[in-house]
């Protein structure tokens, strides 16, 4: 472990008796001081038992955990949660109903000396002055998030774990709070794990994500990185709800629905596997023209606000979704020739970056 390293793990076990599967399966990485990583994986992929395992409410069966320079965890030996120096904050929030802002804060300090003071102080930080005398629920549900980050925060952690902060708030209050959590966690310096099944979310305010699937790490990277290169078509799924289009391998091209493509550096080793390997297409890189004789149908569209989402048939039975801007409106059961912007396909589960052939595809689809 480096000194700059707050957290490593070292091959994590966890399974519970009664289970087939590993709830976290081998999954190491170290956390550097300052770091904010996003965890996130569909339910179920064991993103709150890492947690709790880090926290020291679950033991493990096998690896080890380091926290500051001090191996906190293995399989014979389990420091207790309250000796850890973790701050957590949950969904719930979780404040004392019964004490005021400031004595929630407080309670976190134990009785250190100054508490109320350092407890102002934090409460200073996530903006909340003046409301030290209120009870919890004189609060609105963003203050009371507030106040349960300010209790974590003001023992100075090595650490701060969050789960699903931000999820039990309205959309708006979320969206702001996001932003200001990072803010927030960044001048503290803190380092920080946050739980989220909000993509958005993790890779809006996290120095690196990583994609949980089945216990294990299926891809851990910086946000765009993730975005731009996932390691398997599950990552590119789960962060942008990508289309995936079938392909058959014609000649020495990837034929489509939407066109044919090719590797740049070669097809070679790429058609190999068991697998038959899919395209993936963003839905922000397809391109809508209506056009009496096009091939593709809007069959519904969605209002995102600055977006529509359309979802457009294609022959054999294919439907895609394409985002198109609302200054645009495409009408439901418009015809519409569809086109893919050039260069941002990729192929799963090579992952290899494709080119389209030819100039135009916006007859392609009337090939299928
Ligand atoms: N105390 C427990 N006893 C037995 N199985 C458990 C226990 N806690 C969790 N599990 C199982 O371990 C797996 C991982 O659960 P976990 O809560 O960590 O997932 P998660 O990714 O946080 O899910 P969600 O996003 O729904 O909160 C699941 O299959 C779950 O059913």
């Amino acid at each position: 472990m480096s000194q700059s390293e707050v957290l490593c793990l070292d091959r994590v076990c966890k399974q519970f008796s009664g289970s087939s599967l590993a709830a976290v399966d081998q999954v190491s990485f170290e956390l550097e001081a300052g770091e904010i990583l996003g965890l996130v994986g569909p339910s179920g992929c064991g993103k709150t038992t890492l947690l709790r395992m880090i926290a020291g409410f679950e033991s493990l069966q096998s690896g080890s955990i380091q926290l500051a320079g001090e191996t906190v965890a293995t399989a014979q030996r389990s420091l207790p949660p309250e000796t850890r120096s973790v701050g957590m904050v949950f969904q719930d929030y979780a404040l004392f109903p019964h004490l005021t802002v400031l004595d929630n804060v407080c309670f976190g300090l134990r009785d250190r000396k100054g508490s109320a003071a350092v407890a102002r102080q934090a409460l200073a930080l996530v903006g909340l002055e003046g409301l030290e005398r209120r009870y919890p629920h004189e609060l609105s549900g963003g203050q009371q998030q507030r106040v349960a980050l300010a209790r974590a925060l003001a023992p100075q952690p090595p650490l701060i774990l969050l789960d699903e902060p931000l999820s039990n708030l309205d959309v708006q209050v979320r969206l702001r709070l996001r932003q200001e959590l990072r803010d927030i966690l960044r001048q503290a310096q803190a380092t920080a794990i946050l739980v989220t099944h909000d993509q958005e979310e993790a890779l809006s305010i996290c120095d690196r994500v990583a994609v949980m699937r089945l216990g294990r790490f299926e891809q851990i990277g910086q946000p765009e990185e993730l975005f731009q290169h996932p390691a398997s078509r599950f990552v590119a799924e789960f962060l942008s709800q990508a289309n995936f289009l079938a392909t058959e391998y014609q000649g020495d091209a990837w034929r489509t629905v939407l066109g044919d493509f090719e590797a740049p550096g070669g097809l070679e080793g790429s058609r190999t596997g068991g697998e038959p390997p899919v395209v993936m297409v963003r839905q922000e890189d397809v391109l809508l023209h209506p056009h009496p004789e096009g091939t593709g149908l809007v069959r519904d569209r969605q209002f995102l606000g600055r977006d529509y989402r359309y979802f457009v048939q294609l022959p054999a039975g294919l439907e895609i979704q394409v985002l198109g801007p609302v200054s645009e409106a495409i009408a439901v059961g418009t015809a519409v020739q569809v086109q893919l912007r050039t260069g941002q396909a990729r192929l799963y589960p090579y992952d290899l970056p494709l080119v389209l052939r030819g100039t135009s595809t916006r007859n392609a689809a009337a090939r299928a």
